[in-house]
């Protein structure tokens, strides 16, 4: 098949999950590349709609051992009419459990024909330099490895003729899904008076949780402590208080460590 148009659909709110996104699509290096960021509330009242001349890649960072509840609405309106489709999940170096398969289902069940799979690692969104886990990844290892699984994608479809010839890609997890994708209901971001109010740390919410005029207002119950409020703040004036992110952020911290590898399924 010859796959010169590719469309590239990612959510990351603290930005390991784009890299990750935008080397998988270096190495397919098609003709033409539509870059899709739903992060932003706005970008998902857009449904999408792909077709079988175009290469759809999903990338999503694992919340859970799931893929993002956020996302979930937005990704079953999928309309991928025969589709091949990438699926793609970035996990904090602990595990990603059933996100990959759900993922693929979710393609899957929208009509994408899912040709490739892939797990990475990125830097856990609870991470900080007193807590670091998976500091600095996804690293140069792991993007050339993303770039060599871009180039794999271009020669599986150019060996092909038809979506129809290929075979079913399996990948990890268990259905139903081992765990709850609800997130907790929690208070623990802590603001200090470095804060000028900029109002970068509302603009960059994906849930739109952050008081435009007041960065201290967060709406706990929309918020899904991807922490991209923090790790934006230009002035550093944000933190994680003493609550139960921050006793996971401790437990990541310490049973973590050793660093996880990237995994393909083709
Ligand atoms: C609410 C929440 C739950 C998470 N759950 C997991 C998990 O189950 N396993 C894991 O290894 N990482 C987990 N992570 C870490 C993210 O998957 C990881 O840091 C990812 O690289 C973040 O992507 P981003 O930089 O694009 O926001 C979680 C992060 C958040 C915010």
């Amino acid at each position: 098949m010859n796959m010169e148009s590719v469309k590239l659909v990612y959510f990351s709110p603290t930005g390991t999950t784009k890299t990750v996104a935008r080397s998988i699509a270096q190495g397919i290096n098609p003709g033409s590349l539509e870059s899709i960021d739903i992060t932003s509330p706005d970008a998902r009242k857009q449904p999408l709609l792909t077709s079988e001349n175009e290469l759809l890649v999903v990338v999503v960072p694992v919340y859970m051992g799931r893929v993002p509840a956020l996302l979930t609405e937005w990704l079953n309106a999928l309309q991928a009419h025969d589709t091949p489709t990438v699926c793609v999940v970035v996990y904090g170096n602990r595990a990603y459990e059933d996100a990959l398969l759900e993922l693929k289902n979710i393609v899957t069940k929208c009509g994408g024909i899912p040709i490739a799979c892939a797990a990475y690692i990125g830097e856990h969104s609870f991470s900080s330099s007193e807590r670091p886990v998976a500091q600095g990844r996804p690293d140069k290892d792991d993007l050339s490895h993303a770039e060599a699984f871009g180039r794999k994608i271009r020669e599986k479809l150019e060996s092909i003729s038809s979506v129809s010839q290929v075979s079913d890609v399996h990948v990890p997890g268990v259905y139903p899904y081992t765990r709850d994708s609800k997130l907790w209901t929690v208070d623990f971001i802590a603001v200090n008076d470095q804060c000028t109010q900029c109002g970068l740390c509302a603009e960059v919410c994906p849930t739109s949780a952050v008081d435009s005029q007041n960065s201290s207002l967060i709406n706990q119950e929309i918020c899904i402590t991807c922490c991209a409020c923090i790790k934006n703040c230009p002035q550093n004036a944000r933190s994680m208080k003493p609550s139960p992110v921050m006793d996971a952020s401790i437990r990541l911290n310490t049973l973590f460590k050793e660093p996880k590898q990237p995994e393909c399924f083709l």
